[in-house]
């Protein structure tokens, strides 16, 4: 039987990754629709989408990422972040579709010093991570066949990440101060991709708050240092303290997530950070 999916957000980089894994799955039947063919701000374009399209999944792969602008453009991002995946979940409720929401690890403080589960206490410190949350709610209101998925530092040869940012100021750079007490996990969109649509394949009703990311710890600095490495581009790197590097938005300063659930629930396995790095820069050249 072929499983109709929805993938909204298709410019961004998550649903990019995921047209790459297509080939995949001969049993998923994808419909993609960027920001002007599905306006997740626009309920009634929703509800007809919904009424119109035969939908088994929908990956809600639509956001407003912009960590630091959220914080002076704040209606914009809630209205996606929150109201988006609202209108959403109305939707797929309304219409029998199970859906996979993406949401953060700045829905955390970052106050903690161990890994983040799914009940740990949120705090958002600023707007990005506050419409997110908002949106997590918005969903759990509304609907019960949800995964919402909350991962962490997503990089991939699509769209704008830290990994290509950081290889392109080593173009115009000899030297790079990166924060070096901002502790996290990053993750290979592409295995973020991979996940979700695991999801579907093994039909699972265990639905839920999940945690995802790949494994092992490290910082913006290291992370930032492996990527030069691995590239084999010279340059030289500072570690810096946030305080050196301000930003309109506060980032926790711990934001690792514990996968247990995941991979217990879900059979989903996670693979260590570096490795993974190594593939995505293969894949980038
Ligand atoms: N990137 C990261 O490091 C992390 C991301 N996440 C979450 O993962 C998910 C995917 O992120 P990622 O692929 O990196 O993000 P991107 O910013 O690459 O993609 C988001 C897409 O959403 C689209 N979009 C924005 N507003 C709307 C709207 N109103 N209606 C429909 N589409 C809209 C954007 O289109 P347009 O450009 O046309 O506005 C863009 O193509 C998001 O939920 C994000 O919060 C979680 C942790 C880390
Ligand atoms: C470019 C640059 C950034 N930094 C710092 C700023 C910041 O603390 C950190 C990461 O920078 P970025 O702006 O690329 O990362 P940011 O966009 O904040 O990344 C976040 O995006 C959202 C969408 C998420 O959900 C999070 O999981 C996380 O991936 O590196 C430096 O220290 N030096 C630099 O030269
Ligand atoms: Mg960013």
């Amino acid at each position: 039987m072929t499983l109709n999916v929805l993938i909204t957000g298709s410019n961004g980089q998550l649903a990019t990754c995921i047209k790459d894994l297509e080939r995949q799955h001969p049993n998923l039947s994808f419909i993609y629709t960027n920001s002007s063919q599905l306006d997740l701000t626009n309920q009634e374009a929703i509800n007809l989408f919904f009424e119109t399209n035969k939908i088994d999944w929908c990956i809600n792969c639509a956001a407003y990422t912009a960590v630091d602008k959220a914080e002076t453009d704040t209606e914009k991002a809630f209205k996606v972040n929150e109201q988006g995946p609202k209108h959403l979940a109305l939707a797929c409720n309304n219409h029998n579709v199970k859906l996979i929401h993406v949401s953060t690890d700045f829905v955390f403080d970052g106050s903690k010093s161990s890994p983040y589960n799914e009940e740990d206490q949120t705090k958002p410190l600023g707007v990005y991570g506050t419409s997110k949350l908002q949106g997590e709610l918005a969903i759990k209101d509304v609907m019960n066949a949800f995964f919402i998925v909350r991962t962490s530092w997503l990089y991939s040869e699509h769209g704008n990440n830290f990994m290509k940012t950081m290889l392109r100021l080593a173009q115009t750079n000899k030297e790079l101060n990166i924060v070096a007490d901002q502790v996290g996990t990053p993750t290979y969109a592409k295995d973020l991709a991979g996940a979700l649509l695991r999801i579907i394949t093994s039909n699972s009703n265990k639905y839920g708050v999940y945690h995802y990311s790949n494994e092992g710890v490290t910082s913006w600095y290291d992370f930032a240092k492996a990527i030069f490495d691995i590239s084999e581009i010279e340059i030289k790197v500072n570690p810096i303290p946030s305080k050196e590097f301000p930003t309109p938005a506060k980032r926790p300063s711990y934001s690792v997530l514990d996968k247990q659930k995941i991979k217990e629930n879900l059979n989903i396995e996670t693979l260590y950070w570096r490795e993974r790095l190594k593939t995505a820069i293969k894949n980038l050249y």
